[in-house]
């Protein structure tokens, strides 16, 4: 037997127990609060194991950008999930797509597509007329906020992806889709299958004792797959009538003569814009709404400047853009205030690396603490306070630094959605602050302040709040009800 032995240490760490490792230091509760301490203590780079499995914490931009990013040949791959990835399937989408060959064809397809501002304008229109149905139902039913961005952010994503118009409701492809990603939550949660912790048990026969397990991941597998092949169907029918609108689907698939392999990376790839960028941009709208209940003069300010800008006779637009500088730092703020993903997604390594001294074995899965970089007292001022201004540059102050670097992840894994999430927080922040006042409720006499809570998971979301929701003025109610075809 040849023990080998590490090149060298290990980075620091609080230190585990024998056979068991660090399993009982691994947070289960905001863990980007306890990674954050470990920073304080351990230093940028900290190392814990747990059940084997070594689990590196990066808590500061240089450090996560020189492994993730300059090293990202390395730190590209994902760790495989025996219950969600392999059982389920969800491995063959995007956000868990190991690196390798499929991985590089998929990121393909969405640069083409969506890989720029100037590719994302494409789809502005659509943008525009979904939002603009956005703040109808918004009007209509001020107290299910929650439900219509999360609707709106269906329907914004299946038209890109499938140029598919979905119903006012019980949608078929909503439906199945929210049952997909319901599925993957439960399926991907650390711990809830033993499978996850021992791979072997994926083995069983499914009538073993015990193998329930076994019996869902084959009822979530068929929900998945019907939901990654019907909309892609639904294309297909459409191009062969010469009927589809312009869409991924049918810009990947126009006139060209596809391999079966293509084909399934196409089907795949259009899936995972919406795995990717559904539950990310519902979070990012909905703390939009959190934020202007709690912060009313940040608001003020917000429209000030879109009556300044675009007046009252009209709705904002993309045009715009350039135009409202408040409101691209209120976006950029409400992106740092509620980090929607705070511990990243993770990354994993595919060979031995030495880094800064210390040894990153083959396997490791790396957790960049994006929350602490976007708290980080050293790079935002008072970092709990919502603050706009602190991306304006004033008086000679440069802007603080720009959440993107960051909110989107890093290397060659980030985030190929950012465009097109940007357009969708752009323009929600923009058409709803220039027609709705958002306040806090009152219920008895008694003004109700929401919490400020986030709750955990790999995509973070705000606790459910109220908030009143009123139209900002009669012309305003006109704006949203002008056009029938709307
Ligand atoms: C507020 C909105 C969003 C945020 C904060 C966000 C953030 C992220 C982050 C942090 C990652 C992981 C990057 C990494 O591994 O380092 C990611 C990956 C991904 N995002 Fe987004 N995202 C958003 C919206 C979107 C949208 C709108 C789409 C698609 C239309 C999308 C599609 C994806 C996909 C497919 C991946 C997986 C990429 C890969 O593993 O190679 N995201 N996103």
């Amino acid at each position: 037997v040849v023990i080998k032995k590490n090149p060298k240490p290990y980075p620091p760490g609080p230190r585990g127990w024998p056979l068991i490792g660090n399993v009982l230091d691994m947070p289960r509760i905001k863990p980007w609060l306890t990674f954050t301490e470990w920073g304080q203590k351990y230093g940028d780079i900290t190392h814990i194991e747990v059940l084997g499995r070594h689990i590196i914490v990066l808590n500061s931009v240089k450090t996560t950008m020189e492994m993730l990013d300059s090293k990202s040949t390395l730190y590209s791959d994902r760790p495989v999930l025996p219950m969600g990835g392999e059982l389920v399937g969800w491995k063959d989408s995007l956000p868990f797509l190991p690196y390798g060959d499929r991985f590089r064809r998929y990121r393909r397809n969405f640069h083409r597509v969506i890989g720029s501002r100037a590719a994302v304008d494409v789809y502005n229109e659509t943008e525009e007329v979904e939002t603009r149905r956005f703040l109808k139902r918004v009007l209509a039913k001020p107290d299910q906020l929650q439900e219509h961005v999360r609707h709106t952010a269906g329907a914004v994503i299946l038209r890109i992806s499938h140029g598919y118009e979905v119903k006012e409701s019980n949608d078929p492809f909503i439906d199945l889709a929210n049952r997909a990603i319901t599925n993957v939550s439960e399926a991907t949660a650390p711990g809830a299958f033993m499978v996850d912790i021992l791979p072997f048990l994926a083995k069983v026969p499914a009538w073993f004792p015990g193998a329930g397990f076994k019996r869902l991941a084959r009822e979530w597998r068929e929900t998945l797959e019907e939901m990654v092949s019907a909309p892609h169907k639904f294309v297909k029918d459409q191009m062969a009538d010469g009927v589809a609108p312009m869409s991924f689907t049918s810009n990947l698939m126009e006139g060209c003569d596809m391999s079966a392999e293509e084909d399934y990376a196409v089907k795949w790839s259009a899936f995972s814009l919406y795995s990717g960028g559904s539950d990310t941009t519902v979070s990012a709208i909905y703390s939009l709404f959190l934020a202007m209940t709690l912060f009313p003069d940040v608001q003020k300010k917000a429209q000030a400047e879109i009556d300044a800008v675009v007046g009252p006779d009209r709705l904002p637009t993309f045009a715009d853009r350039d135009s409202l500088p408040y409101i691209d730092a209120l976006v950029k703020e409400v992106l740092r205030w509620n980090v929607v993903t705070p511990t990243g997604f993770p990354h994993c390594v595919t060979e031995d690396d030495i880094h800064d001294g210390y040894y990153i074995p083959k396997g490791s899965l790396v957790i960049p603490n994006v929350w602490f970089m976007l708290n980080n007292p050293r790079t935002y001022a008072n970092p709990s306070q919502f603050n706009p201004e602190r991306f304006l540059a004033k008086d000679g102050k440069e802007p603080e630094m720009e959440p993107r670097t960051v909110c989107f992840g890093f290397g060659r894994r980030i985030c190929p959605g950012i465009h097109l999430a940007d357009a969708s927080i752009w323009i929600s922040t923009v058409m709803s602050l220039a027609v709705f006042d958002i306040s806090k409720v009152v219920e008895n006499g008694v003004e109700i302040t929401p919490e400020v809570e986030f709750l955990p998971g790999t995509v973070s979301h705000p606790k459910a709040f109220k908030c009143s929701i009123k139209r900002r003025s009669a012309t305003a109610v006109g704006l949203i009800e002008q056009d029938a075809n709307y």
